[in-house]
């Protein structure tokens, strides 16, 4: 049975039609049918999936599918498993790509128009084209468990749930990802057709040549394609490294994951295989790592985070400029040796110094990490030094990694300048967040209480309102993970603040040592901050 519709859910379009993402106009939803209707019907049956693995030649064994503890599907361990025991092992006709010997040139001209990059999008096409063949697909097996929704995926939150995320990285990314598709659909399918099926339809259908069209005549909307990028974001595998297209791998696609995972993926002869990374025991859950991805990437692309703190990749993006530093010093109230207030003000030789750091110029990278193993970024915290810096040899000729060296201070008064600005500037970045760390943890318990407690707002802060959603709770839990991360960071600062202020005996360099001296310390090679000093 061909399927006709092939739409999930109407969130996405709720997205472009309120502005956010395309101003003006208003996005027709033609319908809002489960994907349920489209050809194939879910099925809740698993060992199909595990007997069409193995009708196709492949080998499961030790393993099983079970319910997951997220509300989807998860694996498990049938047995007791040696490390490094074979589960499964997928033949390459159980990867679900696109490729040039097997897929019809429509199909692969379509692939052609999306950007490499977008890998996700262009494997999506694939995905549907299975999809509408219904049971006639190869895949039908694995298209039956797939998930009809992906709730947690940004893409389809409603406007509220993408306002409560509050950071704006995270939103940006995903405007960009909800307009590109936007774009991209008017533009294959042509604007204005007059084909009645409104501006919710992508493909509607593609060339009138027989044959042009991959989804053969039946309307694709934006809903199906974001269900199907959404998808294959979540599930896709580069298993042949990033030249070639993703692969779906059905059954190994039903691990969960953990950064202490149990299983890895692993290319075998002919295909790929899941193994066992140490003993198992039997019932145990399977877990498989995703990659070391922050929050921000999880949640874009598989709609959930690591909370409490337990994400060792999360981070909080800043941009640097001389301003934000500014305004740190500001906030901290930095003095300068006659206790008038500091004033960060950008010399010649400072801007020189940020330039070798690729903070400034045109080289410039102004990305800056809050968090990971270091928790503050090297790069900060050397500009700091470099601003509070009273004259050039207290900061020049050190070498960028010593400069960046957090634990590495270059000089009493310097230090405690620049640790001051940094406390400033973590100050700064978690004033932007419209609630606090404690605020959003009230909202949090309250709504999986499902109690009406309300935090208290704060003067001049609009009035809060209760979750309404598991958009928005989903959104405040990851919000409330960039705040711990800046307060982690805050009380990194006071530490080496302590210890600066501590350490009477704090060792000079020889920088410092030099200009004591009244001798010039050596210059900056021209390479930046060049070698490293002999010590
Ligand atoms: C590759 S699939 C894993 C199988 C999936 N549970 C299912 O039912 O099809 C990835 C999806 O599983 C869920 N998931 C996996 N690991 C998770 C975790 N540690 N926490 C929350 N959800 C997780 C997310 O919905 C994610 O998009």
């Amino acid at each position: 049975m061909r399927g006709r519709y092939l739409l999930t859910t109407r969130r996405w379009a709720v997205l472009i039609a309120d502005g956010s993402v395309r101003r003006g106009g208003s996005a027709v939803v033609t319908a809002s049918r489960d994907l349920s209707t489209a050809g194939i019907a879910p099925d809740q049956q698993p060992h199909a999936l595990v007997d069409w693995v193995l009708q196709r030649g492949g080998r499961v064994d030790g393993v099983a599918l079970a319910a997951g503890e997220f509300g989807g599907w998860g694996l498990q361990a049938s047995r007791t498993l040696a490390p490094g025991t074979e589960l499964i092992l997928l033949p390459t006709s159980c990867h679900l790509t696109y490729d040039e010997r097997d897929d019809p040139p429509s199909l692969l001209a379509l692939v052609d128009t999306i950007p490499p990059e977008l890998w996700s999008a262009r494997l999506a096409t694939k995905l549907i084209a299975e999809r509408l063949r219904g049971d006639e697909s190869a895949f039908c097996s694995y298209l039956r468990l797939l998930p009809s929704a992906l709730p947690g995926i940004p893409m389809f939150f409603q406007k509220r749930g993408v306002d409560a995320l509050d950071y704006p990285p995270v939103t940006a990314q995903v405007k960009k990802r909800c307009l590109w598709l936007y774009n991209w659909a008017n533009q294959v399918s042509g604007v204005g057709r007059g084909d009645g099926y409104g501006l919710g339809t992508v493909l509607a259908p593609l060339p009138a040549t027989p044959g042009a069209d991959p989804f053969g005549g039946a309307p694709v909307d934006l809903n199906a394609f974001g269900w199907a990028m959404a998808c294959v974001s979540s599930r896709a595998f580069r298993t042949r490294g990033p030249s070639h297209p993703a692969a779906m791998l059905p059954l190994i696609d039903m691990a969960n994951h953990s950064f202490d995972p149990n299983v890895e993926v692993l290319p075998t002869e002919g295909g790929v295989g899941l193994f066992a990374r140490r003993k198992i025991e039997a019932g145990e859950p399977l877990w498989l790592s995703y990659g070391k991805l922050s929050n921000d990437l999880l949640l874009l692309d598989y709609g959930f985070i690591v909370p409490n703190n337990e994400n060792p990749y999360d981070t909080v993006q800043l941009k640097f400029d001389v301003g934000l530093l500014q305004a740190g010093a500001m906030v901290t109230n930095v003095r300068d040796a006659l206790g008038a207030p500091m004033e960060l003000t950008l010399s010649p030789w400072k801007a020189a110094l940020l330039a070798e750091l690729r903070l400034a110029g045109p080289a410039a990278n102004t990305e800056l990490n809050i968090g990971g193993a270091e928790l503050l970024d090297g790069r900060l915290v050397a500009a700091a030094r470099i601003l509070v810096a009273r004259q050039e040899s207290e900061v020049a000729g050190r070498g960028a990694e010593r400069l960046c060296a957090v634990d590495r201070p270059l000089g009493r008064e310097n230090e405690a300048a620049a640790l001051a600005v940094l406390g400033g500037v973590l100050a700064v970045a978690l004033s932007n967040f419209a609630t606090t760390l404690e605020q959003d943890l009230v909202l949090i318990a309250g709504a999986e209480a499902g109690s009406a407690v309300m935090p208290e707002p704060l003067p001049q802060q609009p009035t809060l309102w209760p979750l309404a959603s598991s958009d928005e709770l989903l959104a405040v839990r990851f919000r409330a993970e960039k705040k711990r991360i800046l307060g982690a960071a805050l009380q990194r600062v006071a530490e080496l603040a302590r210890a600066v202020a501590a350490d009477g005996g704090l060792r000079e360099t020889a920088g410092a040592a030099a200009a004591k001296k009244g001798t010039k310390p050596a210059p900056a090679t021209g390479k930046g901050f060049g070698k490293k000093k002999p010590a």
